[in-house]
């Protein structure tokens, strides 16, 4: 990574960071003033957004029930599948904010994104002390991909939605199956609501 130099902003993105162990004492080590953004959505919307992905590397996967759900008969949740797991939210921000105090973090609603990218970034630009340069008049939404898309990216002078792999048709997943994960995420998503002092709405 290069330096930064005076009036730079470094960014770096893994999804990965926000649910590893290890990652918080990492990044502490490296720079203890960074700011942490963290881009959470529906943690049920999210497992089958996770599914949806890895299906489409391997069609021959079992099917949701059968991963999300440890005994078909009881409904336990499996937490040791990683789709699962990631959604737990308060758990990964628990693990954080013994390296970080909470004023580092900010928190993207994912569904926000979609339906405001505009204030959702306005949100981001503030967190990061920018001039808000990124504003409505960037995105339109696109009726065939159904998600907003740039209007004009930096460097270019077309449009530019994400690629296919982003916003992608899911999969039907039974009700019962779908009820049982919201029954379970409940109790931890109000926990990171009130850890982040932020409301969802996820249920
Ligand atoms: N503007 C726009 N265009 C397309 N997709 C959008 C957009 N904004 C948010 N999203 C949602 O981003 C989801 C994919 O992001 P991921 O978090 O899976 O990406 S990454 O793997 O971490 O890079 C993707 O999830 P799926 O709908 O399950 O494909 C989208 O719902």
């Amino acid at each position: 990574m290069p330096r930064t130099l005076d009036g730079q902003v470094t960014m770096e993105k893994t999804p990965s960071y926000f649910v590893t162990r290890e990652a918080p004492a990492r990044v502490r080590a490296m720079n203890r003033h960074a700011k942490l953004i963290v881009v959470v959505r529906d943690p049920v919307t999210r497992a089958v957004s996770d599914y949806t992905q890895t299906l489409s590397k391997n069609p021959g996967l079992p099917t949701f029930r059968s991963l999300a759900l440890r005994n078909a008969t009881a409904g336990l949740v499996d937490t040791a599948w990683s789709a699962v797991r990631i959604g737990l939210y308060a758990k990964h921000l628990e693990n954080w904010l013994r390296h970080f105090p909470l004023s580092h973090f900010l928190f993207v609603s994912g569904e926000r994104l979609v339906s405001d990218p505009a204030g959702e970034m306005g949100r981001v630009q503030d967190f990061l002390g920018l001039k808000r340069v990124v504003s409505d008049k960037h995105f339109y939404f696109n009726q065939t991909k159904g998600f907003p898309c740039l209007k004009k990216p930096e460097g270019s002078s077309r449009p530019r939605c994400l690629g296919k792999s982003k916003g992608r048709p899911h999969p039907r997943i039974p009700a019962d199956v779908l009820q049982r994960l919201r029954d379970f995420y409940r109790p931890f998503n109000h926990r990171f609501y009130q850890m982040s002092g932020q409301d969802f709405g996820w249920d």
